[in-house]
Formats: C-alpha cells, structure tokens, sequence
C-alpha cells in the first residue's frame, strides 16, 4: 500500500539551509534536429528558493525549456544564467529528476540510497555520515517505512520520490523536476508538492514541469508556454485566470491555444557578464578506484537480486551441458578409437558456450540502466570504472560456468582424459572466449536504445559467430569474403585456441581413425598454431569492444543527459 508523507516532510526535516541557485532566461531560443525552432524568446527569472511550475500543452516544450533552465542543454539563442553567468558542469549542489526512474529497482530502498550516496557524496565520507544522510532523505520524503522495500516494489508515487531521495542526498541547491506528479492520485501528488514547496521554503530552488493542473496553484511562480514555445504567462498562480479573463485553469489551456498571451514588463537585461561560464565548482568527486569497487559491489548486489538475470546466469550452462550429454556420445578423443568429426564439433560447441554465456549476460547489462547511468554521469561518475566494473562483476560468474562446462564434459568423458596443463590451456580460452564476448554483449547494450533491441541482437550477433568460425566450413574452404569476415569472429579465434590445447591436430594425424588424415586436410592449420595466438587475439578484440563500449556511452551521456555547456 503506498505510504502517505509523514508531516516529517518540513522545512526542519531538510534541514538543508541552502543557498538556492538564481536562474535568470534571457531571450532564449532552442532549436531541436527534427523538431524546428521548440523555444521561442523566452525570458524569466527564478529567484532562490522559489518554487516555479512549467505548464503548457502536450509538446509545447516543457521539457526541453526545463534542460535549457539546467543548462543541460545550451539555447541555440539568448542566454541562460545561474546565479548571473553562464552553467558550468553540474556539482552537488544540482538535482535533477527525470520522467524515468533514476535509480535501480531490484535491491531495497535504503541499499539504493546508499550505493548512490557513496557514488555522489565527497571521498571521505564516513559510513555514519553516509547512512545518516540517506536516513534524513528517506525520513523528508515520508518513506522511512519503506527503507526496506525492494524499489520495484514502492508505488509509482513512492518510486518518483525515491528518486528525488537521491537527488536529494547532496543537499542541491536548485532540483529540476520533469512531471513529478505524472501518474500520481491527486492526494499523492499534493503531498509531493508539498514537500517540494518544503524544500524551497528551506531555500532551495526548485523548478518543475507539469500537467496536473492543481499543481499550477501551488508553486510562487507559473510559467505558462504557448503550443509554439513562447512564455504566454509568467507570474504568481493567483492572478493567472484572472489575467486570461477566465475563471478555470483549464479555461486557461483554451485562451493559450486560441493564442492569447499574457503581456508583461519584460526581465532586465542583465546578460551582460554571459561570456563567463561559472567556475567549475571545487567538487571533490570520488576517485575512479573507489567508483569501480563501489559499482562492483553494487552490480554483484544487482545481479543476485534480479530474478532473470540469476535464471539466465543459472540457466544458459545447464542447458548447454545439457545439449552436450544428449548429442555427443562419449569416447570421441579415445586415441584407439577416435571421432574425429565429434571431437571438432565438441570443441567448436566449448567455444559456443563460452561465447553465448558471455553474451547474453553482457546484453542487457547497460541498455537497462541508461538513464540511471546518465544521472550518475552528471553527479560525477566516470564510465571507465563503470564499465570495468561490468567485466569485475561478471567474469568470475563466467569463469565458474566455464569451468563447471569443462568438469561435466571431463565426468561424461566427451573430453580426454589428460592432464592440468591441457585443461588450463582450455580453461584460459574458454574465459577468454566468454570475456570478448561478454565486452561485444556489453557494447551491444551500449548501442541499442532500449532492452527490445538488444533481444533482437542476440540472433543477429551469434549467426555470424555459428557461419564464420571455421568449425562447419574450415576456414581454408570458406571463399576470400567469407574468410575475411572469420578473422572478425571471435568464435573461430576461441575455437582454433580450443582445438591446439586439446591436441586435434596430432589425434587426427596419430589416432586410429582413417577419417583423421583427410580432416585434416580440410583445416588446413588451423589447429598448428598454439593456443597463446589465439588467447591474444581473444584479449585483443575484448580490449577493442571494451573501448568502443566506453567511447559510446561517453557520447550518450553527453548527447543525453549534457549538452554542450560553456559554449560547447
Ligand atoms: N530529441 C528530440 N528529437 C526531436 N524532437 C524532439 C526531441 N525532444 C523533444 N522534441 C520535440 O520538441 C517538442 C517539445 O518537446 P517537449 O518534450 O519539451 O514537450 P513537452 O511540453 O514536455 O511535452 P509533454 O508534456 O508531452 O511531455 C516536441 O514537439 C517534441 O516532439
């Protein structure tokens, strides 16, 4: 059931006795790619410590006026400042709240909040600061009772203001708002707005977007944009009907479609200093070690608590050990009697395993968490700890499905009986193969633009792995295209390293079977080299996709969450 805000949520449970930020708008402009000129000479001014409300028709531009306020987006005319000149990189001391949820859903409230504090608060911050600054939002926001409460499991209401919670934790002093009190009931978005008001009261500037239109009379200051983007109102909520000559608000929507405008003395032009961006805050952010130790732990906690990644974690090397018992009949390396045919497809189905385990667990790794990794980004998080942090959380659990691959195969002799140092040459490339995988999954994610999109990957990436790796049509058979596109798969790189560790090469020469010979015949060397050429050209293409992966998530994160500040 959802909770209601305690009356703890007053200016004394803040306790933040911010200095708010003074936003001042100055014939600003923004013209969006595909969109047109959305923001049309807007000017205002947000004094500190005022609580502002946005409305305006579906499309009218709330949001993007609301990024242009942050200065998370540059106007394409005019000027905005903060505090007098011109946005530099969010601190702290900024808090911003999106429509989506800005925080994971799996482990409890209060282990959300702590993780994000650690992200967001300075280094040094003792474990007792930490947990009585996340008691201290969870006590403003009503949801002490809720603390241990998986996030997925709050109300939507409950969930909006968790996230504000984290935003929260820093003390900021301005917190923009995108639709707080979409989709909440009327009494659960009055109390939101009650606390935001709380928060403001205690000085901090709060700015929001709505379409709840009891929201307009309850902020200091209604900002009212026009279809097209121009400010039809801006002034205190009381005297908006009356200006329009209505006597609702929703008579208010009317006027402003039919193209009514409210007049007004326009702002001083004080934009004179815009040149300077601020300087940068002197904010101590947490160091990358601590960042990557810290999103480790986190991701380890994430992992265990999401019901389908522990099943696709948990799944995936049954199902293939599995497949394994059920095709291949034992005894295939036997050197007196051996399959060559079985002991090439068992090796090419290793590196398969490995390959597909480090996929599908690297696939929806990133595409589910975009928008809580754009907020973390501007509160300070770097993506080079966040992304080695993907490859420290899941490689041991790849490392153990290997290795449990490897040990089930031995037990049900589909591999030969030989020593350690034929199983650790196997060891390395199976992990090798699954850890490239695992960066090409992860770099997937990265890419597409919603979990739907990397479901779909999952075919399109591993036809090409099954086709080019050499294992059904050697690579001496393939035609020169073919051949090309082989040396991009990292299936026939793990599946070559495979079969020189295992010794295919010399079984089908020096086995029994007459069917050895002319096999080899057909694969040419691919087995001659040794396994380290393979594990190198493994590690190679991990490095490379790990790369790519951070240079694409640095670019969403600036396109997304930061557009060019300071004139960028
Ligand atoms: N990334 C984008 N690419 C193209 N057009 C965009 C983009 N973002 C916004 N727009 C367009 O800019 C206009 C204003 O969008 P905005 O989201 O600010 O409206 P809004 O008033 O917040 O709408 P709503 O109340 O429906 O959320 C819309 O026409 C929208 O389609």
């Amino acid at each position: 059931m959802p909770t209601p805000i305690q009356p703890s949520s007053s200016a004394e449970a803040f306790a933040t006795s911010a200095n708010g930020l003074r936003i001042q708008a100055r014939s600003v402009g923004q013209r969006i790619h595909g969109a047109g000129n959305v923001l049309h000479d807007v000017s205002l001014d947000v004094a500190p410590g005022r609580l502002t409300v946005i409305a305006g028709s579906s499309g009218a531009g709330k949001t993007i006026l609301l990024q242009t306020l942050a200065g998370l987006r540059a106007p394409t005319e005019g000027t905005v400042l903060h505090d007098g000149t011109r946005p530099g990189r969010p601190g702290p001391e900024f808090g911003f709240v999106p429509q989506e949820d800005i925080i994971h859903r799996e482990l409890p409230l209060r282990r959300t909040l702590v993780y994000a504090a650690g992200l967001r608060m300075p280094p040094g911050t003792t474990p007792e600061s930490v947990a009585a600054g996340v008691d201290r939002v969870l006590e403003a926001l009503g949801l002490s009772s809720r603390a241990a409460t998986p996030v997925r499991a709050l109300s939507g209401g409950e969930r909006k203001r968790a996230s504000i919670a984290a935003e929260l934790l820093t003390r900021p002093r301005v917190l923009f708002l995108d639709e707080p009190t979409s989709g909440l009931d009327p009494v659960t978005g009055a109390a939101l707005l009650r606390t935001l008001r709380a928060l403001a009261e205690d000085g901090t500037t709060v700015v929001l977007t709505t379409h709840t239109l009891a929201d307009l009379l309850r902020g200091d200051q209604v900002v009212f944009l026009s279809p097209d983007g121009e400010v039809a109102y801006a002034g205190e909520p009381g005297p908006l009907c009356g200006a329009f000559g209505v006597g609702t608000v929703e008579e208010v929507y009317e006027a402003v479609a039919q193209g009514v405008r409210v007049e007004r003395a326009a702002p001083p032009d004080d934009a004179h200093n815009a040149d300077t961006p601020s300087p940068p805050v002197p904010v101590r952010r947490v160091g990358a070690l601590r960042q990557w130790a810290l999103l480790t732990r986190r991701g380890t906690a994430l992992l265990l608590h999401n019901r389908l990644s522990v099943a696709v974690l948990a799944g995936s090397p049954v199902m293939i050990v599995a497949m394994f018992a059920v095709l291949f009949r034992a005894g295939a390396f036997d050197r007196a009697a051996p399959d060559p045919g079985s002991t090439a497809m068992i090796m090419f189905w290793i590196a398969f395993g490995a390959f597909f385990f480090g996929l599908t667990y690297g696939l929806l790794q990133i595409c589910t968490e975009l928008p809580v990794l754009r907020r973390e980004w501007l509160a300070g998080l770097r993506i080079g700890p966040y992304v080695a942090s993907k490859l420290t959380t899941m490689l041991p659990v790849l490392a153990v499905a290997d290795v449990l691959l490897l040990v089930v195969l031995r037990a049900l002799d589909r591999l030969p009986a030989a020593g350690w140092g034929t199983y650790g040459s196997l060891f390395v490339s199976s992990v090798l193969a699954s850890a490239a995988a695992l960066a090409l999954g992860l770099l997937a994610s990265a890419a597409v633009t919603e979990p739907g999109q990397a479901t779909l990957m999952l075919p399109l990436l591993c036809f090409p792995q099954v086709l080019f790796s050499g294992a059904f049509v050697p690579v001496p058979r393939m035609t020169g295209a073919g051949e090309a596109i082989s040396w991009a798969m990292t299936n026939r790189w793990a599946f070559e390293a495979l079969g020189s560790g295992v010794g295919l090469e010399s079984l089908w020469r020096t086995g029994a079977s007459p069917l050895g010979p002319p096999l080899l015949d057909s694969y040419g060397d691919s087995f001659g080299h040794p396994a380290s050429r393979g594990w190198l050209i493994l590690a190679g293409f991990a490095v490379l996709f790990l790369a790519v992966t951070w240079a694409v998530l640095v670019r969403k994160c600036r396109e997304g969450a930061v557009r060019s500040r300071a004139g960028r």
